[in-house]
């Protein structure tokens, strides 16, 4: 809340920060839209990308340009996911009105116990699995091969104020280029990588656009089947989209009270 003096009256105004949120396909883009708008929300047709924009909930039309949210279906995998997420961010400084934050939200596949299906995850980690080179011994990262990256790590402070808002667990969450479709798949990803607690295909390639552009970023999944041996019959993907709706509806409450201009503890 900002109070402001205008003309001897003194008003009260809310500022919103501008938030992209980067998912992979239109269904999970619509699930986010419910949870702010029962609007059609406006699509702005960028190079590249289709952002559709959103008010933030509560807001009165004077917060500036470009405030609230933007909506991205940016696509399936990792790399279209950063092409797209880096197209609209690029897009919103050209126009003056950068993002603050980038969220990347979706349905992932959940590792059990931690993560069953219809439950919430937020990303302390973001890690690529399986980026990085084939080994007589074994997967290396390409961080052991002397080049790149691996992880992103969302601002501890908006971890925690997500998780406090949504009930989220929060992990690790995978970024995979190949859905894992075994039970021992799974179990190496989770020897490799014991804190993690959801894979899906996008967040590293969205938080790699965000991180190129100073921009911090989150992951909220919500779990639509479990991690392990192929078995599409058991997918609850309708469970997962409502549980990202009403996820998605707590953390924007949350965001609000966030002052993406004020320096902040990590
Ligand atoms: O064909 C299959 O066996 C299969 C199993 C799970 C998911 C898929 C997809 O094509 C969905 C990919 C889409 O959804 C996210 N997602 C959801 N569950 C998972 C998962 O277990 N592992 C990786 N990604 C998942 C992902 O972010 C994509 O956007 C197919």
């Amino acid at each position: 809340m900002v109070l402001q003096a205008h003309e001897g009256v003194l008003t009260s105004s809310v500022s919103f920060p501008r938030v992209l949120v980067a998912t992979a396909v239109p269904a999970e883009r619509d699930a986010v839209a419910r949870a702010l708008t029962s609007a059609p929300p406006d699509a702005t047709r960028l190079p590249a990308a289709t952002v559709h924009r959103v008010a933030a909930p509560g807001a009165s039309g004077a917060e500036g340009p470009g405030s609230g949210f933007g909506l991205l279906a940016a696509g399936v995998g990792p790399a279209r996911a950063a092409a797209s997420t880096a197209a609209a961010l690029t897009a919103a400084v050209l126009d003056g009105a950068p993002y603050d934050l980038v969220v990347c939200a979706g349905i992932a596949g959940g590792f059990l116990p931690e993560a069953p299906v219809g439950s919430l995850v937020v990303a302390d980690e973001i890690t690529v699995a399986d980026l990085g080179a084939e080994t007589a011994d074994g997967f290396v990262p390409v961080t052991e091969l002397g080049f790149g990256t691996i992880t992103h790590r969302p601002p501890g402070h908006l971890v925690r104020t997500a998780a406090a808002a949504t009930g989220a667990a929060t992990g690790t969450v995978l970024t995979v280029s190949t859905v894992t479709g075994t039970a021992a798949r799974a179990a190496a990803l989770r020897e490799r990588h014991p804190r993690a607690l959801a894979e899906a295909m996008e967040g590293f390639g969205v938080a790699e656009a965000a991180a190129a552009h100073g921009v911090p970023v989150l992951e909220l999944r919500a779990v639509s089947n479990a991690v392990g041996p192929r078995d599409r019959a058991a997918w609850r993907i309708g469970d997962a989209l409502t549980a990202l709706t009403e996820g998605f509806g707590k953390l924007a409450a949350a965001l609000e009270s966030w002052n993406a201009h004020e320096p902040a503890e990590s």
